[in-house]
């Protein structure tokens, strides 16, 4: 039987820098886990292209995947639908190979419900003033927005006893190290259970 590959769950609030984190993590070539593309109702940014970045819908089609039970999870964040396709998960896990979700906390805590197995990892900034000084940095959202994205991480931090690791993201290369560290910990902790399990 196939052994069944490792979920990985790295959350935690707008800006704090996910995606900075997440790619460099898969510019490494030894990283062989793949990368869950998320289906959104936002509008792309400059640069973003559908089916890399995200999967970019309507709200009907969105609705209809969550009435389908596509998702195995979504939230509505600051007016816009968020969620991860639940049969590439399946499917990928299956075949033993590691995924790696990006995902907000209330859709990390949703699957953690459904998955506790997975890895999942809260990434935090060094504190509120720095996080908003990297939206603002960003410069994709309108001060608005901004806000709101603000405004929700204070109460997303609160979030992070939830998880099974806290890593700051004060510099990204230090960020991805002790990343790259709890999967190859959690990696080798989950076959050791299993040769165990099976000795
Ligand atoms: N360690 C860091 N120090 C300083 N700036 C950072 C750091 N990490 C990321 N940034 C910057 O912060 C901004 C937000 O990063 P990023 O878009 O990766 O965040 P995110 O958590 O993925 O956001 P979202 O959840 O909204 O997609 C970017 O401009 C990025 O360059
Ligand atoms: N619950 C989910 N949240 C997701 C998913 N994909 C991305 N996100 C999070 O949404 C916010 C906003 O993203 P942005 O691209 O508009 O800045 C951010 O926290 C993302 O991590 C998902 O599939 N499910």
């Amino acid at each position: 039987m196939t052994e069944r590959g490792l979920l990985i769950v790295l959350s935690g609030p707008s800006g704090v820098g996910k995606g900075t984190v997440r790619k460099a993590i898969f510019e490494d070539d030894a990283v062989d886990f793949r990368y869950s593309i998320s289906a959104t109702t936002r509008k792309p940014r400059t640069g973003e292209e559908n089916g890399k970045d995200y999967f970019f819908v309507s709200r009907d089609e969105f609705e209809e995947k969550i009435q389908a039970g596509d998702m195995l999870e979504y939230a509505e964040y600051v007016g816009n639908y968020y969620g991860t396709p639940r049969s590439f998960i399946e499917k990928t896990l299956a075949s033993g190979r590691d995924v790696f979700l990006e995902i907000d906390v209330q859709g990390a805590l949703q699957v953690k419900a459904k998955m506790p197995e997975g890895v999942y990892i809260f990434l935090t900034p060094p504190d509120i003033k720095n996080l908003r000084m990297r939206l603002e940095g960003r410069g994709t959202d309108s001060a608005e927005v901004i806000e709101k994205r603000v405004a929700a991480a204070k109460d997303e931090l609160k979030k992070m006893i939830n998880y099974n690791y806290a890593v700051e993201n004060d510099v990204v290369e230090k960020a991805v190290d002790r990343i790259k560290a709890i999967i190859t910990a959690e990696r080798l902790r989950v076959s050791r259970v299993i040769d165990q399990i099976t000795e």
